[in-house]
């Protein structure tokens, strides 16, 4: 794969990101490798000057390492002798000439895009579940867990950032092509659009699942209004959008889809108890729950407007996870499932045995009650959590296992002691990243919060033995709740990755000590 200079030059003129260029005589003008990073360089590299961290001796290596040529937003005397292109925007810039060099990919990709708060994760393993059955296995996935390009075990693995940078995604792309996946279905973070990891890349489908307060801090977002409007960028460059009626902030969601889409092509759907008589738009899709078992989620999707009967998804579903909110999340996959073509019978077989690692993996213990392992690291999702187990369990005793990372998501911590108020009987405060900060403060800034006329805590710093220590006491009935790491299998202490067996594991070890039981979770 290669680059001519011209190229580079036309595109970044076509988009007026060109601020002025300096070409070599005496150099080569194709450029055959593209990096971001010094340490990964090879003969003719165009090589990207970005990010906060960025320092020119970096240029410098990455010159003596062969590359032959470098974007950035000023000049460096350091790339002298090298061509020089210096753009209004490196990573607009690096976007555009990453999709050029790894030759478009998305063009031969059915491009599916997700975002909102919760649940971007679940409702892509749905969507590759389902698309699996009729592709042969061809959907190709980025999201916070794992990536897949292809379908031999080496094109799996874990990803370090829930949306990749453009250069490494324009890659994954052309590997998911030339690998013969023919779908491709990604989580779009908020941070992808303010960091343009994404500019210029346009979805077959875009769904919007739902927004409430968070990533909002240094790094991330300076406030809500920034992170609501990085996150309806999504809706702005897809052909068809699919909504949930019932997101905060409704309005901007959807004159967002507006800008750049028909009302024809924009999917609401609901729950069939949602009604709002504000809202002038049919609800063209709604879910129903049915009966709902201690392993096992079932619900109903009814096609409701002209438009939404063209598509042939009407009918009962089955899941393998718990959570009225993994009906929501079925429910928007199911319905992209059918504008990518599929009908009721195959998504119903491909959507009913998908777990996602780490959320909602359950264990029903014969005398310890329901042992879940949840990756609820949010007040949203801490909420939606116990709400469900309070509501579908009959009001049980709740155990919960949390803690907080430190150094990022500070606002968070208000949020774990208020949905603890809310819902449980005892908490086992513990550790989780705790990165630089202290965890026993981090686990004292929660307890400030909690209520303890009603909610019993224990500060327990050692994960293990807080999760021992959890189901030990739970009893017959009772719902154990251990959140935040899912299958994670490390903690982040210092800035090191220090090996930890993960909740699933640890879970399962303990139920086994107490019980003897040798089953996995679900
Ligand atoms: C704020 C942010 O998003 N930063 C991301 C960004 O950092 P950056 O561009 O500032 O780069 P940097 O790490 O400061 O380094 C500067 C440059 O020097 C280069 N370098 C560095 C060392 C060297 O020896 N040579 C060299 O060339 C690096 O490759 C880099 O290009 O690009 C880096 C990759 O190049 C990312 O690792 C980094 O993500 C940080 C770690 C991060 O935590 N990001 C979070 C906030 C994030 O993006 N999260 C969202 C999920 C949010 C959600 O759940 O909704 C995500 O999509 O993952
Ligand atoms: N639709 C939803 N509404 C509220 N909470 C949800 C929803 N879907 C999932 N959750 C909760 O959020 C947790 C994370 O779900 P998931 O990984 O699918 O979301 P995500 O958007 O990918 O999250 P993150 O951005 O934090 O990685 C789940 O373990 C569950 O507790």
């Amino acid at each position: 794969m290669s680059i001519s200079l011209n190229t580079c030059i036309l595109i970044l003129k076509e988009h007026h990101l060109l601020k002025s260029s300096a070409v070599q005589d005496t150099v080569i003008t194709r450029m055959e490798y593209v990096s971001y990073d010094s340490r990964d360089i090879q003969t003719n590299t165009l090589f990207f000057c970005k990010g906060a961290g960025f320092r020119p001796t970096y240029l410098s290596m990455a010159k003596d390492n062969g590359a032959n040529c470098y974007v950035a937003e000023q000049p460096y005397p350091e790339g002298k002798g090298m061509h020089a292109l210096i753009v209004r925007d490196v990573a607009k810039a690096m976007a555009l000439l990453s999709a050029a060099f790894f030759r478009f990919p998305q063009d031969d990709l059915y491009v599916i895009a997700i975002t909102g708060t919760k649940g971007k994760t679940t409702t892509a393993y749905f969507l590759k579940g389902m698309l699996d059955q009729v592709n042969g296995g061809r959907t190709a996935l980025i999201s916070s867990v794992n990536n897949v390009v292809g379908q031999k075990p080496e094109d799996t693995f874990k990803s370090s950032l829930t949306t990749p940078e453009s250069l490494d995604l324009f890659r994954d792309m052309r590997n998911a092509v030339d690998n013969g996946m023919t779908h491709l279905v990604m989580e779009v973070s908020s941070q992808a659009y303010k960091r343009n990891r994404v500019f210029g890349l346009t979805y077959d489908l875009g769904f919007f699942l739902n927004i409430s307060p968070d990533h909002i801090g240094p790094n991330e977002h300076p406030n809500f209004a920034d992170y609501l409007h990085c996150k309806l960028q999504l809706l702005v460059n897809a052909r068809k959008c699919i909504i949930n009626a019932q997101t905060a902030h409704f309005n901007e969601v959807y004159a967002a889809a507006t800008t750049t889409t028909d009302p024809d092509s924009i999917y609401l759907f609901a729950d069939e108890k949602f009604e709002n008589p504000a809202l002038p738009q049919i609800i063209d899709f709604r879910y129903s729950s049915e009966e709902l078992d201690m392993a096992r989620t079932k619900f109903k999707v009814s096609c409701i407007s002209d438009q939404a009967k063209k598509l042939k998804i009407a009918g009962d579903y089955e899941l393998k996870m718990l959570g009225d909110f993994n009906e929501s999340n079925g429910t928007a996959a199911v319905i992209g499932a059918g504008l990518a073509g599929m009908e009721h019978d195959a998504a119903a077989r491909g959507i009913r045995d998908v777990s996602v690692p780490g959320r909602m993996q359950t264990e029903v213990t014969k005398d310890h009650g329901v042992v879940v392992v949840d990756y609820a690291h949010n007040e949203a999702s801490m909420m939606a959590l116990m709400g469900f187990m309070q509501r579908e369990f009959d009001n049980p005793k709740i155990i919960v296992v949390v803690g907080a990372p430190g150094d990022k998501g500070v606002s968070r911590r208000p949020g774990f002691s208020k949905s603890l108020n809310a819902y449980a009987d005892k908490a086992f405060l513990t550790t989780d990243d705790p990165g630089f900060e202290d965890p026993l403060e981090i686990c004292q800034e929660i307890d400030a919060g909690i209520d303890h006329s009603k909610v019993d805590v224990t500060i327990e710093l050692d994960r293990q033995k807080a999760i021992h220590d959890a189901i030990s006491m739970a009893k017959k009935g009772d719902v154990v709740l251990v959140c935040g790491k899912g299958e994670d299998g490390f903690q982040k202490v210092r800035g090191i990755n220090t090996p930890y067996p993960s909740d699933i594991t640890v879970a399962q070890q303990i139920i086994n000590e107490l019980e003897g039981q040798d089953e996995h979770f679900n």
